[in-house]
């Protein structure tokens, strides 16, 4: 793939010097396409936004920042994944979801919708389903968050929904990522994070020695082997999954569209902790622990829908190659 520069505008990603957001980036790049990122550096690092890349330190709720980058370069194209993350968080602290994920979101779209974008991915989650009553889990089932993480990121959902009935030519994909995990296979990025909680970064950490041991919040679920469930998606493949989202929307629709992005497999604590020792062939030491707030028992994603619109088929869909890229980064690159 080539790295020229693109005659197309820029296209805007928020939250690139993240974990997801650089290699979003990176995917963009490799593509050829020309990238601005928005952060604030809250939780991204200034050197994960990967080169040739702009970045502008600012908050996705400068509304009059954003209007005239978006009108300047001519942006028609946004990619939205900032915001914050994590679950336990939106627990304790839920209006800081409220305000950082569902409030600036809305002057962020608004400051779009004002500068003429066209195309809009959204970075939503799996978190919105709740507890779903079947699994997999596919686009039509009821959204009953249980943590206030999923209800910020759910009210964002309804705002696109509600702007794209009433902006002309405002395309919306919302994507409802299952658990990302894993890193760039060339050292090029990975997780950064500061204070990552996510199960296969923290077993990667106690895989090369950062950590003592592994915590398992709650062994008492019904589910095989009582620990919790979850669908791991390489982050590598779900940043295709964005640049191939691009070319599906168009210029002249008007719609929000929802996609679920993940693998359809799912694997416990325990599976994850097994195939770790698997990769490594070390022991990884756990703790069992109580249940987390706000953690369902499984969560598993049927991503038809998501194939069928974009011809997206995972490359790297396998728990120990996942995991070994995770283990690799954490062994060679990250902080
Ligand atoms: N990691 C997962 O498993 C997962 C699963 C589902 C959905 N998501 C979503 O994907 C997105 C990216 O997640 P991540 O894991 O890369 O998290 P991350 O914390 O690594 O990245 C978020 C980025 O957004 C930036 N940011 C936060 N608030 C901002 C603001 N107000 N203005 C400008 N920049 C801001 C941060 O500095 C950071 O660089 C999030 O929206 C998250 O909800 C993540
Ligand atoms: O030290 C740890 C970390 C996690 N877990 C468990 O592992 C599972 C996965 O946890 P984690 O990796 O923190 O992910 P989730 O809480 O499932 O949430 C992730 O996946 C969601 C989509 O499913 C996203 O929306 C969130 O942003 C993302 O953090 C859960 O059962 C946790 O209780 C542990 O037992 N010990």
């Amino acid at each position: 793939m080539s790295n020229k520069s693109s005659s197309l505008p820029p296209v805007l990603v928020t939250g690139g010097a993240g974990y997801i957001g650089s290699h979003v980036v990176l995917s963009l790049l490799d593509r050829g396409r020309d990238v601005i990122v928005i952060d604030n550096l809250d939780s991204g690092h200034r050197d994960a936004v990967p080169a040739p890349a702009h970045l502008e330190v600012a908050d996705i709720a400068d509304q009059e920042r954003i209007a005239k980058l978006v009108t300047e370069h001519r942006v028609r194209e946004v990619i939205h994944l900032a915001g914050s993350v994590r679950v336990e968080e939106s627990v304790a602290d839920p209006l800081k979801y409220y305000l950082n994920n569902t409030a600036k979101s809305r002057s962020f779209i608004a400051a779009c919708v004002a500068g003429g974008v066209r195309r809009f991915i959204f970075s939503s989650t799996a978190a919105t389903y709740g507890i779903p009553a079947h699994i997999p889990v596919d686009e039509r089932a009821a959204v009953q968050p249980i943590n206030p993480y999923g209800w910020s990121k759910l009210m964002t959902e309804q705002m696109l929904r509600d702007t794209a009935q009433a902006v002309p030519a405002f395309d919306v994909a919302i994507l409802r990522y299952f658990n990302v995990a894993g890193a760039e296979g060339q050292g090029r990025a990975g997780q950064r994070t500061r204070n990552a909680t996510h199960l296969i970064h923290v077993v990667s950490q106690v895989a090369t020695g950062k950590r003592d041991h592994l915590e398992i919040f709650g062994t008492d679920y019904d589910t095989p082997d009582g620990t919790c469930v979850r669908d791991f998606i390489h982050v590598m493949d779900l940043a295709d999954i964005h640049a191939m989202m691009l070319d599906t929307l168009s210029d002249d629709a008007q719609r929000a569209r929802v996609f679920n992005c993940g693998y359809g497999n799912g694997y416990s604590v325990r599976d994850v902790v097994r195939a770790a020792e698997r990769v490594t062939d070390r022991r990884i030491p756990v703790k069992t622990g109580q249940r987390r707030p706000g953690d369902p028992p499984a969560l598993i994603a049927c991503s038809s829908q998501l194939r069928r619109a974009t011809g997206w088929s995972p490359r790297l869909a396998d728990l120990d190659t996942i995991i070994a890229s995770s283990i690799a980064w954490e062994e060679r690159f990250a902080d």
